[in-house]
């Protein structure tokens, strides 16, 4: 077996190993289906690219040799383009697959133009460098957008930069040498080789850890969010507010915790059947949610009850927040099913610097709510008198 032979099979073996982990990952595992198979495909067509170049010594005479030059850099522009959708299918973030094929049609349409001969070998130089440049870094800025707002700067860099910097280097070779139009064709293969290694480590190796992260974004999103509503859960929740307990210990500035409950819930459940009451509770949430401020925490404290913590707010605010929010369920008109249904809610809000501790403060939004049930429903009321403790009073 020669040295070339020996090329091909460990090139062959690296990109085989690739393609089984991602089908693997697709298939088998189910995890980011869609994803995985770009990226399986991504990595047969960063092979066959190599191969080619690899093999252009095998092809009889200097023509087909550089006759397969444009067939072998498209096929690697290729490969870029598909692990770019691969990760924009990932993190669900918009696709401009379509908008890049064009880009890379025209790229073919420039190659396939271009005369076949040596003189063209700049042309090819210039139009592979630019184009995996601008692929590369839109994939970068694809997962540093994905990521930095979960992650932040940081570890959304870490994540993009090994696409950041395979750009910078496709953009660099322009500085360099130019290339050389017979090597390949006679030349030592292994800077080849070498290329490919490392980009398949580092093009595999990024997406894998992006993979993770998605991984770790669904987790986290399941584990904090309500499934029916997608505002927090009780738990995360629970969470916030005992960090803003701390947080307003430490700095004394007080804040509202308003709990808010839908009326005769259990009539639109009868009225609307089941379907039609989760239909309500979504209508709901997005109503709350779009009459808070961006500081605000909204969460599903439970069944059809929703709970909002306001930080560094008096209770006057909180007051007056709650009596928007509750003019704008009663107002905003929700149909299902063709029929209309008016949602009211009754509020309750409780100030922290009432509260002796964060679990006396609970008690009192829920003694606050219960006031505004007891006063008739589609109201608001804060903690009553009677109930406040003697030091706070
Ligand atoms: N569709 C639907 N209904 C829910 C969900 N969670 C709780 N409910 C219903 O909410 C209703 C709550 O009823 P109750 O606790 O009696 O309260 P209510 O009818 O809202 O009356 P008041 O709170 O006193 O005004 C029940 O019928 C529950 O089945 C849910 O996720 N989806």
């Amino acid at each position: 077996m020669g040295v070339h032979d020996t090329l091909l099979a460990v090139i062959g073996l690296l990109a085989g190993s690739f393609v089984g982990l991602w089908l693997f990952l697709g298939q088998a595992l189910r995890v980011a289906s869609a994803a995985s198979g770009r990226f399986a495909a991504a990595n047969l067509v960063l092979v066959a690219s190599v191969v080619l170049t690899l093999q252009r010594s095998a092809l009889a005479g200097p023509v087909p040799a550089l006759a397969a030059w444009p067939v072998a850099d498209v096929l690697g522009l290729s490969a870029f383009w598909l692990a770019r959708g691969g990760v924009q299918a990932l993190f669900k973030r918009p696709s401009t697959a379509r908008r890049d094929a064009l880009g890379l049609g025209l790229v073919a349409l420039v190659y396939a133009g271009l005369p076949v001969g040596a003189g063209s070998v700049m042309a090819y130089f210039w139009l592979y460098s630019c184009t995996a440049a601008w692929l590369l870094s839109g994939l970068a800025a694809d997962l540093w957008r994905a990521t930095q707002r979960e992650f932040g700067p940081r570890m959304a860099w870490a994540l993009a930069s090994p696409f950041a910097l395979a750009a910078l280097v496709m953009a660099g070779r322009l500085l360099g040498p130019s290339p050389d139009p017979h090597a390949g064709a006679a030349g030592d293969p292994s800077g080849t080789l070498w290329a490919f290694v490392v980009l398949a480590l580092l093009l595999n190796g990024s997406l894998v850890v992006g993979v993770l992260t998605r991984l770790l974004l669904v987790l986290r999103h399941r584990a904090e969010r309500d499934h029916l509503t997608q505002l927090y859960n009780r738990r995360q929740f629970d969470h916030l507010l005992a960090q803003e307990w701390a947080r307003a210990e430490r700095q004394g500035v007080g804040f509202c915790l308003l709990l808010l409950d839908l009326d005769h819930f259990k009539r639109v459940n009868d009225e609307l059947g089941h379907a039609g009451g989760d239909a309500a509770l979504r209508h709901a949430a997005g109503v709350l949610q779009a009459g808070c401020r961006g500081v605000d925490t909204l969460a599903r404290h439970g069944g059809e009850e929703f709970a909002l913590l306001l930080p560094a707010t008096p209770m006057a605010g909180g007051l007056e927040l709650a009596e928007r929010l509750r003019q704008r369920l009663s107002s905003a008109g929700f149909v299902h099913g063709g029929r209309p249904c008016t949602l009211t809610a009754s509020l309750g809000v409780a100030h922290s610097t009432e509260a002796t501790d964060l679990e006396a403060l609970c008690r009192q939004a829920d003694q606050a709510l219960y006031a505004a049930k007891a006063a008739g429903r589609n109201c608001v009321r804060p903690l009553p008198e009677a109930l406040k403790p003697p030091a706070a009073s």
